[in-house]
């Protein structure tokens, strides 16, 4: 027999299946469960509308190879998003309960209950569904029917396994805490059969539980008392642009960004409006020089332009200077987008970039960014 094979690996087909439902429901509080080496949480941290992401592993060790990759990235600091987001890693086991895992959408147990003690497999539904009692839960495990058609199987697919799981014995358990606990749920998989044995059901089973009635605040409140029992091994706060630090950071780099470039295009426009002030051969040869009545008039007219264009919301110069109205950098959609008012623009800008007297305009000074 062909030796079977999964196109992507079935542990991707299994982060991908998490990853969809998330794209599908939108859970803001996500928490893995027996998270390893945090593969499942660094795929996850990609989905913009998670804000909380938590792992939570029996084994520091294993937690800590990765768990560097769930950090911010430069380009993180340097471009933040709204989104707010927080990932928090803790060591403890799935069988105690701790109040850091209230209050959560989602919480995903990806290959983990084959690995639990049967004391521990036993508590677990209580602490999974009676106490964090999360919105939707997503429990995976082997489907032991699949192991006859993988090569080199004997009783089970991994050493550290307690056991592996039939359909009907999956899901019988499964059913059966979801009763409890007022859920449904809902069995598929990843990783199909081979044409022929479709009878066998997936490599991979998965159980897709819905929590079908509303936690009271009172519940959640008494449920917050109870003592914490996990260690926080890792935290990483990301930026946002809804910290209000990032976003005066954000705000000021683009007005001070959009001021110079609005000045280059102001130099490269007076240069030209300077070539047609350039006298013609004609204009030169009268006497005495520079007094040609037709020259001093054009230059004029030049003049009253931008006399009249300072009044305006474009860009004039003043005393070395080029002054940007702030009306002209607002009307910028990435300016608008980040400050939302005029109000809010002047108010984060104002002591960090360079105002006329009057705070009407952003001043880039001629010599400044070494045009001059
Ligand atoms: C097969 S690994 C699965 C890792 C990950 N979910 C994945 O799919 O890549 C099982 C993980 O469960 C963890 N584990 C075992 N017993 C646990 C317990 N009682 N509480 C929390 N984690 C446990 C192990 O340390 C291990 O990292
Ligand atoms: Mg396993």
């Amino acid at each position: 027999m062909e030796p079977i094979t999964f196109t992507p690996p079935l542990y991707k087909q299994r982060y991908q299946f998490v990853k969809s439902l998330v794209e599908k429901y939108k859970p803001k509080k996500v928490a893995d469960l027996g998270c390893g080496e945090c593969s499942l949480l660094w795929k996850l941290k990609f989905c913009s509308s998670i804000e909380v992401l938590a792992g939570v592993d029996i084994s520091e060790d294993v937690m800590k190879e990765k768990m560097h990759t769930l950090s911010p990235l430069p380009c993180e600091y340097l471009q933040p998003s709204w989104r707010p987001l927080v990932v928090t890693l803790y060591q403890g086991s799935v069988a105690q309960k701790d109040p850091n895992l209230l209050g959560f959408d989602m919480i995903t147990c990806i290959e983990l209950i084959e690995h639990l003690e049967t004391e521990e497999l036993a508590a677990f539904p209580d602490v999974i569904f009676g106490f964090w009692a999360p919105v939707m839960a997503v429990i995976s495990t082997p489907n032991s029917e699949f192991n006859s058609l993988l090569p080199g199987v004997k009783l089970f697919r991994h050493l550290d396994h307690k056991f592996e799981w039939s359909k009907e014995e999956f899901e019988s358990w499964a059913l059966k805490a979801a009763g409890c606990y007022g859920y449904t749920v809902e069995f598929t998989g990843v990783g199909k059969p081979p044409p022929g044995a479709e009878s066998v059901g997936f490599c991979t089973q998965i159980g897709i539980f819905v929590r079908n009635y509303m936690e009271t605040a009172e519940t959640v409140k008494y449920k917050m008392t109870i003592s914490h029992v996990y260690k926080t091994i890792f935290k990483a706060v990301y930026p946002s642009l809804q910290d209000e630090k990032y976003l005066q950071y954000a705000v000021v780099s683009e007005v001070l960004y959009q001021a110079h470039r609005i000045k280059s295009l102001w130099d490269s426009d007076h240069a030209k409006e300077n070539g047609h002030n350039q006298a013609t051969e004609e204009e030169k040869s009268c006497w005495p020089p520079g007094h040609c009545v037709k020259f001093l008039k054009k230059c004029d007219l030049r003049g009253h332009q931008e006399r009249s264009q300072s009044r305006g919301t474009e860009p004039f110069m003043q005393d070395n200077a080029v002054c940007i109205p702030l009306e002209k950098l607002f009307s910028i959609p990435r300016v608008k987008q980040l400050c939302g008012t005029l109000e809010t623009l002047i108010k984060m800008i104002t002591g960090k970039v360079e105002l006329s007297v009057d705070g009407s305009s952003v001043i880039v000074r001629i010599d400044e960014d070494g045009n001059g």
